[in-house]
């Protein structure tokens, strides 16, 4: 298994201080900048894309970044993330029209690729291109917005991606994404997720070290 991961969600910091915001985040103790990209069509809403992911890179920020992309049709605009300096490039298979080919160009890109699962997307595909996933995302809330109520159903189905991780031989991180916090980390950390997305859990307190820490502590209760 890999090691625990906090991975906050740009998409609540404060967008006009984003490079500063990214920072804090980063000096509050936080491993991996998560990069949420929508594009008004595969979601109801739109957000950010390349230009700014190489923008913080050209401002100095070196953690890996997480490329979360809600974007129909994805192929395209993967080449532009990977010029951008993304490190992980996740896609949502209902936007792919041939996902072994896009995880395929990720890959070349030297990046790191992923595939995210919506609330009711099964898990089917994965056992087709398990060798090429070097990560599986899913969805705790049905994506376009931060701020939403995690889905308990998601706890089971991180059970069953983390057996297909263990199966595999491989070393994948299995992540969530959308409404988790202190309250609830521990429990997601024993269904089986290694990293950790979460948007206004921090950015919506004013101390982003208390609320890591306090994250790590229920962390550390589960191993
Ligand atoms: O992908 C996302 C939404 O589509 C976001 O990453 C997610 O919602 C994080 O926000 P929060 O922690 O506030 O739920
Ligand atoms: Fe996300």
């Amino acid at each position: 298994m890999q090691p625990f991961a906090i991975a906050p969600s740009i998409l609540s910091a404060d967008f006009a201080r984003l490079g500063e915001e990214v920072d804090k985040v980063l000096a509050a103790g936080a491993d991996i900048v998560h990069f949420d990209v929508m594009d008004n069509h595969y979601v109801p809403n739109l957000t950010i894309g390349p230009m700014v992911c190489a923008a913080l890179r050209k401002y100095g920020i070196t953690a890996p970044i997480d490329a979360h992309l809600m974007v129909k049709p994805v192929d395209r605009i993967i080449g532009d993330f990977i010029e951008a300096g993304a490190t992980y490039i996740t896609f949502h298979p209902e936007a792919s029209e041939h996902i072994d080919r896009s995880l395929q160009l990720i890959r070349d890109g030297g990046c790191k690729a992923g595939l995210v699962f919506n609330p009711a997307t099964p898990l089917d595909v994965l056992k087709h291109v398990m060798d090429k996933v070097d990560m599986i995302l899913l969805m705790s809330v049905n994506p376009g917005f931060g701020g939403q109520k995690f889905i308990p159903h998601t706890l089971e189905k991180l059970k069953e991606a983390r057996a297909l991780i263990d199966a595999s031989g491989r070393e994948i991180r299995l992540e969530i994404d959308g409404g988790v916090n202190v309250q609830n980390i521990r429990e997601i950390a024993a269904a089986g997720a290694d990293t950790f997305v979460a948007g206004s859990a921090i950015f919506n307190q004013p101390d982003y070290k208390a609320v890591i820490d306090a994250m790590r502590a229920e962390l550390a209760q589960v191993r």
